[in-house]
């Protein structure tokens, strides 16, 4: 342990709100939720970890040998704790009631109606969150924020707080985002680069702050430990997310030029990673990014910028967004114009439907537009998933925003077991997530299972392109030109549909 100041019988002793911090609660059993509280519990054997939910389902699934999410490493740490010290329950009064520091690890989707409709995000769950704090705690308590907000939702959790505030007692709010990426969840939580902790500058923020960083303090080296102010926290979160997505629409930019000119993706990121100042990491140029944060976290930027009367501000951080959409369409305007300007009818394989590789979350996956831009055009669509289960991929293309003949989608998709099966009679295969399988499969057995001339489409640079070519493929990939006349094509379409 790195410099704990526990009290010996468990717990630390917070003298300012007199009381030892030995039970912690996380309301809300998600993807950060959960994992985070079972790092938590293995870390500090002297704390007691209830994660509690409003989904019975959900509970059910931690409290059983199949965890609700697929994370490497994640089974282990759960299993070595639950039961222990570390419980996952429906009963969230009692979990409130009985801690002394809370974490709200709550949803914050982007809001589909009323204001800021499309780009704000939507603190329903989190308001609930602290009225029910509110409602039924009947000793103080340290609320920390984990889910990802705009600034100043602290303080509105706060506001509620207290204003509902029983006789003798008191609530400090922090703000402690969490950076786990999905995939590396654990190895992330495990080894994070820094936790960010805000609160606020008085004596018993200052406890509270002391008390959360105690935690960390666990196993995480203490300079890696940031204090700052609750709305530096709070917006530093943004920032990240922001900063990282544009990097790889910066770079997704650049494979359109790397395409229209021969200049290669890869390389070009080579050489600018190696610029100490710039750094390698998310420069890998891709069919554009996905995931429930990044789209989500940058939009709500666009959204603060707005109100904030900073048009130019919101208009710069769109840029990354539209970016995004343009790769994901400007990919698939390449398909379907290599396929001789046609694919009703024709079969598409798409491996892949996660949004990144190591996770079964398709929440904002590249996949799902791709797919729909492939069924709005009338291809039979046969996808393989090495975690994505059936429901959820049928759940995804039958979305209101990505097909509006929802009828029309077990006509044109099947979910296929393997690779193998689904390449049957295809005409292209589309690499649109990067497992580690896809590298090892017997390219020259898929090649045989297709239709000639076989394409396919490796919209994460994943494959080795020339072994490809040399089994009879015709490879297409992002940020690379093989064909002069097609990338002029895909350019000037791509462009006029915008
Ligand atoms: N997914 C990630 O990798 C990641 C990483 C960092 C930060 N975040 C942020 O963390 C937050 C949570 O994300 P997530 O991916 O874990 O979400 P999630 O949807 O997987 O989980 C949220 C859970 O909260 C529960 N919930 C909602 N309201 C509740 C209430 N009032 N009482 C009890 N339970 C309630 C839901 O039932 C759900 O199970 C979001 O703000 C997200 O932006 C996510
Ligand atoms: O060079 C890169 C890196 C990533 N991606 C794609 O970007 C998306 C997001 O990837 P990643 O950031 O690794 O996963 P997330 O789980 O979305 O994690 C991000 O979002 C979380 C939620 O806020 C943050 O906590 C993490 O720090 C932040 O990395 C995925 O589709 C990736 O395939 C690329 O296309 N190129």
């Amino acid at each position: 342990m790195n410099g704990v100041c526990s009290n010996g019988s468990g717990g630390m002793y917070l003298s300012q709100w007199k009381m030892t911090l030995s039970k912690i609660c996380c309301i809300g059993a998600g993807y950060v939720g959960g994992p985070s509280c079972a790092v938590i519990a293995q870390k500090c054997p002297d704390l007691t970890v209830t994660v509690v939910d409003l989904s019975a389902h959900r509970i059910d699934q931690w409290n059983s040998d199949t965890l609700p999410i697929f994370e490497p490493r994640l089974d282990e740490v759960v299993k070595a704790c639950r039961g222990k010290n570390l419980f996952f329950s429906t009963d969230i009064d009692k979990g409130i009631r009985e801690a002394e520091l809370i974490f709200i690890c709550v949803n914050t989707p982007t809001k589909t109606f009323g204001w800021g409709k499309g780009r704000a995000a939507d603190l329903k769950y989190i308001e609930s969150a602290a009225r029910r704090i509110a409602e039924v705690a009947q000793n103080s308590k340290i609320v920390v924020e984990k889910s990802t907000v705009p600034v100043k939702a602290a303080e509105s959790i706060s506001n509620i707080l207290s204003a509902n505030v029983k006789p003798g007692v008191k609530y400090q709010v922090l703000s402690n985002p969490e950076f786990l990426a999905e995939g590396t969840a654990i190895t992330d939580l495990l080894n994070p680069d820094r936790v960010l902790i805000g609160g606020e500058p008085t004596g018993e923020g200052s406890e509270a702050v002391k008390a959360l960083s105690w935690i960390y303090e666990h196993w995480v080296p203490k300079e890696n430990i940031i204090t700052m102010n609750t709305w530096s926290s709070e917006l530093s979160k943004l920032a990240a997310n922001a900063f990282l997505a544009q990097r790889i629409s910066s770079i997704n930019a650049m494979s359109a030029i790397c395409e229209a000119t021969g200049a290669d993706v890869d390389e070009v990121a080579h050489a600018v990673g190696t610029d100490s100042r710039i750094g390698p990491k998310f420069l890998k140029a891709s069919v554009g990014f996905g995931g429930s944060c990044f789209k989500k976290d940058v939009l709500n930027m666009v959204y603060l910028c707005e109100c904030l009367n900073l048009p130019e501000v919101a208009a710069y951080w769109q840029q990354v967004i539209d970016i995004n959409e343009y790769q994901r369409r400007r990919f698939t305007m390449r398909i379907v114009q290599s396929l001789f300007n046609t694919i009703t009818n024709k079969r598409i394989t798409v491996l892949g439907f996660a949004f990144k590789k190591n996770t079964a979350d398709t929440r904002e996956s590249a996949a799902i537009h791709v797919c729909k831009y492939l069924l709005d055009e009338g291809a039979h669509v046969q996808i393989y998933d090495p975690k994505v289960p059936r429901d959820q991929i049928m759940s995804d293309l039958t979305m209101a925003e990505i097909t509006d003949q929802p009828e029309r989608v077990p006509e044109l998709v099947t979910i296929c077991p393997n690779a193998y099966e689904a390449a049957e009679k295809s005409h292209a295969l589309v690499i649109c997530t990067e497992w580690d399988e896809f590298q090892t499969l017997d390219y020259q057995r898929i090649y045989d299972k297709m239709l000639k001339p076989a394409f396919i489409f490796d919209g994460r640079l994943l494959l080795d392109h020339q072994q490809l070519m040399d089994i009879g493929f015709k490879v297409e990939t992002i940020g690379k030109r093989l064909n002069r006349d097609q990338a002029k094509l895909v350019r000037t379409h791509a462009n006029s549909t915008s």
